[in-house]
């Protein structure tokens, strides 16, 4: 039987402060690179859900051991990998797309598979390329395996990465440990989600490995050690934005503690977006705080870089005047769900006016009424709909346990933040 959770309703203005859980990109990245480095590393506040869990179990089944800290944080022993091992994806698209490098470094057999529409999610692209450096792999999608013979010889390869910037990042992370390391050129149309490339570069030099991304859609990784990691893990700022957004919609006030001043993650692009929509919002010693105006006005916004907040942006547009324009995001359609269908089909289902483009949506704002809310087991589509259940009497989101894959408990904290207000 479908599980529906009705989205509380804001009696008034939100106002509180948030904590959020670490970011799922930088731990899942820290989990790869400390089962390769040279000695033991320890990961503070890493995020614990589905996504990271994964992740951490896959490493543990190829060898590496990977304990709690009393403080929850993860100490991670690296070992020689080996199979034979099986890795659930879940689906973790960081899983799905960081593992393969790391199976064909270890020896033996590794079978990969994951949730039904994690079968789904482009991958062909790095199991070929994959190939190119050397790797035995077996099958072009989940479920593949791997025969990995200890080794990889690297060298340069040409993808197409317009469907992931996760293709880029999987090889890279583990191309220190390559015996050429890795030179990957992208050839194709724009790569989506630079920023996490980025954040890909930066926790490889950060562990001492060269990396030369000097040209456009061109990035070198030097073969050489991976140093141990002594790493805090900075909070999810893209799953900080829906409490953000509860201060927007609202006219209330957020304040989510520990924002940082300076990162890598693509999430700190929601100041500016909520800037531009009209909210107050302030970086200060207490962190990130925003305040909601009387009425958000629309966007006409390229979200190519940033495209996993779509989701919480289409549902301020939804609730904002006027027409929203959300493009550059065509990559969505291979995401947990297709994000544009599922968007489009939900927010009309809700009575909205919103049309999907060839690389986009169109959002016109139109007064709501409370329905179903189908998440089609995407975590950030079930957050949308709690945004929208603020605003929306009688939203009921199916499946708000999805909000798992990366938010150990996204009800109780929706509630704290609601406190009284609800
Ligand atoms: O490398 C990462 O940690 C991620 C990269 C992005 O993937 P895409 O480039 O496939 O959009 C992003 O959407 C995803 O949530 C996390
Ligand atoms: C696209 C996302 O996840 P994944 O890491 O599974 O690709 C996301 O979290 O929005």
């Amino acid at each position: 039987m479908t599980q529906l959770w009705p989205a509380p309703v804001a009696a008034g203005a939100v106002r509180a402060t948030v904590p959020l859980p670490g970011s799922k990109s930088i731990t899942n990245r820290a989990l790869v690179l400390a089962a390769l480095a040279d000695g033991p590393s320890a990961l503070r506040a890493p995020l614990r859900s589905r996504d990271t869990e994964l992740m951490a179990s896959a490493l543990r089944s190829l060898g590496a051991t990977i304990t709690d800290g009393p403080d929850g944080s993860w100490q991670v022993d690296p070992a020689d990998l080996r199979g034979p091992a099986e890795v659930d994806c879940g689906l973790a698209g960081t899983v799905m797309r960081f593992l393969p490098p790391v199976a064909a470094l270890a020896t033996g057999r590794i079978s990969f598979d994951g949730d039904p529409q994690a079968r789904k999610r482009p991958l062909g692209t790095v199991l070929d390329a994959l190939r190119e450096l050397g790797a035995d792999i077996t099958g072009g999608s989940l479920p593949f395996e791997v025969h990995g013979t200890g080794n990889l010889h690297g060298g340069t390869v040409t993808i197409d990465a317009s469907a992931s910037s996760q293709f880029v990042s999987g090889l890279l992370l583990s191309a220190p440990r390559f015996d050429h390391g890795v030179t990957v050129r992208h050839s194709g149309s724009p790569v989506p989600s630079l920023p996490h490339i980025e954040m890909t570069v930066a926790m490889l030099r950060d562990a001492g490995v060269v990396v030369d991304a000097s040209q456009r859609n061109t990035w070198r990784v030097e073969p050489g050690k991976i140093s141990a990691l002594d790493a805090d893990v900075e909070p999810d700022l893209s799953n900080a934005t829906p409490f953000l957004a509860a201060a927007a919609v609202t006219g209330g006030s957020v304040t989510v503690p520990g924002w940082p001043a300076r990162t890598t993650q693509p999430g700190d692009a929601i100041r500016e977006i909520l800037a531009q929509m009209g909210a107050d919002v302030r970086l200060d010693s207490d962190g990130l705080t925003v305040t909601g105006p009387d009425e958000l006005a629309p966007v006409d916004i390229d979200l190519r870089a940033v495209g996993e907040l779509t989701p919480t942006v289409a549902a301020l547009a939804a609730l904002a005047s006027g027409r929203s324009h959300l493009r550059g995001i065509a990559h969505l359609r291979g995401h947990e769900t297709d994000r544009l269908a599922a968007l489009e089909n939900e927010l009309n289902g809700l009575g909205g006016q919103v049309q999907q483009t060839e690389d986009g949506l169109i959002i016109d704002a139109r007064p709501l009424t409370g329905a179903e809310w189908r998440s089609y087991a995407d975590h950030r589509m079930a957050t949308a709909g709690a945004i929208l259940g603020l605003k929306v009497p009688g939203v009921m989101v199916e499946d708000v346990a999805t909000t798992s894959k990366t938010i150990p408990d996204f009800p109780g904290m929706w509630a704290a933040m609601l406190g009284d207000s609800a």
